[in-house]
């Protein structure tokens, strides 16, 4: 269990507590005494500014001189401001935890397709175009279970196979069916999917069992294309329809070919999130729909997290369910009865925490980093899996749409490191270039598939991210997980983790905390979630790989190892590369306030019984600001646009207004609807055009 994880301030310092965020109107915090040892930085970030481009070199000044000649020196040339990143942070706390015991399941079984009663053809398809032999648990569970004609709700952890064990008995049924199915029937399944890059898989893995039988017809609504051919093509015919909730509804409420007659399956994959993301009414809507034209119906429920919450869509949408848990399936096995009627009596008395099955060749870590040093932490760590290490593929996710795309413009410039980065004489014991991409729901649909299918397809590269790449996703190779912001339920964290790992294979997950939020990790130890501490100075040690970031100063010895003082000076100078990135245009200052105060924004929203890990008064803004290469905590944050607020007419909230507790949920449901949007309203959104690395605008 985590110790010393109280609320706020963990070791703060008064220093810092003074600074938090007391005002709500964001009064900057007030201006550190400058201590003469930081001339050795100042000097480091004038190297590193003399090596960054566009730059003019600078000299070293005296302290007093830069106070008393301010304005003049303004006139002159820039202003430099070197960090102090490693005074003045709030201590990192011991950890002492307990490391508890995971729920396992066993994702393979020696059971093989054949033993099931299905078309021959099938079978081949399953062995041969897709690979596949013998049966997962979840698999063996559930076939059977759906081949008799019965509704189930499945639960198994993530990455173990239940997009087949839905697909094989659907389409052995109704490729069975007596009268053969017409294209113009119309669908017969109905699969709900939360998210677009979701049904584009989903669709693609129908394509393949139905290679044999042509005559069905897979389909896939999802928003972000035209809403004129989904039409036309609705109009031919989809018999296994794919749909996000929100686009299927805009498709009921507006198109009139679309009938439900023949409809005779209902399949809710990743069925909890589908509720979280407010698509309540949504789901009641096709629900009431499908009804209308027929009466019954074969309904399936399926996610990695089925919690509790799922009850209330099961009750409305399935009938008389078989319930599958793999993991609760090998816990009975596991235990001795006796144990079990213990266990059974006491829980009829109490609510249990819910524990989730994590893969088991899924490593977790945490580490824990004060803001103003989270930004080189994540890209030394980035440098060190991705430059310095070789295969790694890595997943980063953020807690929103404007902080992937300010941290993807900032990696891509400062750390990708264009040829102007290189020092001649200088180069980097490795000659791997990082390779950057992003996805987010405020992406256009077309540039999202390109992404998505670039991502599936490379075996390398850092993808930064929203959760919209959280749910379901099936991305070979990804070794390396990382969470910026954590998630706001141990569910989702399981979601976010389970992008590697999958079906039997090794992965990592690293989540990031600050001083304030190591009450995460009794929570994640709550549900029976094992993480392990990463030591931040262990993750800046890889700066030492990269001569990019020395810092050269006379009568240096060479480099030895992982001197402490040095990893120190590195880190500096990235930061001050990142911070003269940041500020070498209003244009990049003025987005790196709109990343940070959705940063603010998505904070609000932790529910309420996190609030005491995740308060915005714990946040430091100033130290906060660094972490999005700013100089100084921002003062006019309330002239910037609220995240997931598209229309710019609506009014802007001040600042105070994101601290209101009221305001959590909606902001909640506004950021959360962005990202998921059915796509309906693509035409008064925002035009964004791919920025290629390198070629990359500056959006005003
Ligand atoms: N029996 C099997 N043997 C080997 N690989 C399989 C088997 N069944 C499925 N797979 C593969 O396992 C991967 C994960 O499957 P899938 O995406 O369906 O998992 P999931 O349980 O739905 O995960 P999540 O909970 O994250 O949505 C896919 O690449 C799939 O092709």
């Amino acid at each position: 269990m985590a110790a010393g994880a109280g609320p706020r301030g963990i070791g703060a310092q008064p220093g810092a507590l003074k600074r938090k965020l007391q005002s709500p109107h964001g009064n900057p915090p007030e201006k550190r005494q400058r201590k003469p040892s930081l001339n050795t930085f100042r000097k480091g970030a004038t190297e590193a500014d003399r090596r960054g481009k566009g730059n003019p070199p600078q000299q070293p000044v005296p302290k007093k001189q830069l106070t008393d000649n301010r304005n003049e020196s303004q006139k002159s040339r820039p202003f430099i401001k070197t960090s102090s990143l490693f005074k003045n942070n709030p201590d990192i706390p011991e950890i002492h935890r307990k490391a508890v015991q995971q729920v396992q399941e066993n994702v393979f079984t020696t059971d093989s397709f054949s033993q099931l009663d299905l078309h021959p053809h099938l079978i081949s398809t399953i062995n041969t175009v897709l690979n596949i032999s013998s049966m997962t648990s979840v698999q063996k569970e559930t076939i059977p279970v759906l081949l008799q004609g019965r509704d189930a709700l499945v639960r198994s952890q993530t990455g173990s196979g239940k997009t087949l064990a839905y697909g094989i008995p659907l389409v052995q049924s109704l490729q069975g069916m007596e009268s053969k199915i017409q294209r113009s029937d119309g669908p017969y399944a109905l699969v709900l999917v939360p998210t677009r890059e979701l049904a584009l898989q989903s669709f693609d893995t129908m394509q393949k069992l139905l290679k044999p039988f042509t005559w069905i017809v897979p389909g896939v609504l999802m928003g972000g294309e035209k809403r004129k051919s989904e039409k036309a093509r609705l109009r031919k015919g989809i018999n296994i329809l794919i749909s996000t909730p929100g686009r299927l509804v805009d498709h009921i409420k507006s198109t009139e070919c679309i009938h439900f007659r023949h409809t005779r399956w209902l399949i809710i994959d990743e069925a909890d999130r589908i509720l979280d993301l407010g698509f309540e009414k949504d789901v009641a809507v096709i629900l009431n729909t499908l009804n209308a034209h027929r009466e019954t119906r074969q309904n399936v429920l399926l996610s990695a997290t089925l919690t509790e919450g799922v009850t209330r869509l099961a009750d409305i949408s399935l009938n008389d369910p078989v319930s599958i848990s793999i993991a609760d399936e090998i816990q009975k096995v596991l235990k001795p009865a006796s144990q079990k009627d213990r266990e059974a009596s006491s829980s009829s008395n109490c609510t249990e925490q819910e524990n989730f099955a994590v893969p088991e060749k899924l490593k977790q870590y945490f580490v824990i980093v004060p803001s103003k040093l989270r930004l080189v932490t994540l890209a030394a760590f980035i440098l060190g899996k991705c430059k310095f290490e070789k295969h790694h593929k890595m997943i980063i996710f953020f807690s929103s749409c404007e902080q992937v795309e300010f941290y993807y413009d900032l990696l891509v410039k400062v750390l990708a490191g264009g040829p102007e980065l290189e020092q001649p004489g200088h180069s980097s014991p490795s000659s791997v270039s990082l390779q950057f991409l992003r996805l987010h729901g405020d992406m256009e649909q077309e540039e999202r598939t390109e992404v998505f299918q670039e991502f599936l397809k490379s075996k390398t590269g850092v993808l930064l991210c929203t959760d919209v790449a959280a749910r379901g996703l099936d991305l070979p190779q990804v070794t390396w997980i990382v969470q910026c912001n954590a998630p706001a339920s141990p569910a989702e964290y399981i979601h976010r983790i389970g992008r590697t790992a999958r079906i039997g294979c090794h992965g990592n997950s690293l989540l990031v905390l600050a001083p304030s939020e190591a009450g995460y990790v009794s929570l994640l130890a709550s549900h029976k979630i094992n993480v392990s501490e990463m030591k931040m100075e262990k993750v800046l040690t890889s700066l030492m790989k990269d001569d990019r970031f020395k810092l050269h100063r006379p009568g240096r010895k060479k480099s030895c190892g992982t001197n402490p003082q040095e990893v120190r000076e590195r880190a500096t100078v990235l930061q001050t590369k990142f911070e003269n990135h940041v500020h070498s245009s209003e244009g990049t200052v003025r987005w790196a306030k709109k990343a940070l105060q959705s940063f603010l924004c998505a904070y609000t929203t932790y529910p309420r019984n996190l609030k005491h890990i995740f308060h915005i008064k714990s946040l430091h803004l100033g130290h906060v600001a660094k972490s999005f290469g700013l100089r100084d905590a921002p003062q006019n944050l309330t002239a910037l646009p609220a995240a997931g607020s598209k229309k710019k007419t609506k009014p802007r909230p001040k600042r105070s207004d994101l601290l209101k507790k009221t305001h959590g949920k909606r902001r909640l449901a506004e950021i959360l609807r962005s990202e998921y949007s059915s796509g309906m309203d693509t035409k008064v959104r925002r035009k964004k055009k791919r920025r290629k690395p390198g070629n990359q605008q500056i959006p005003t």
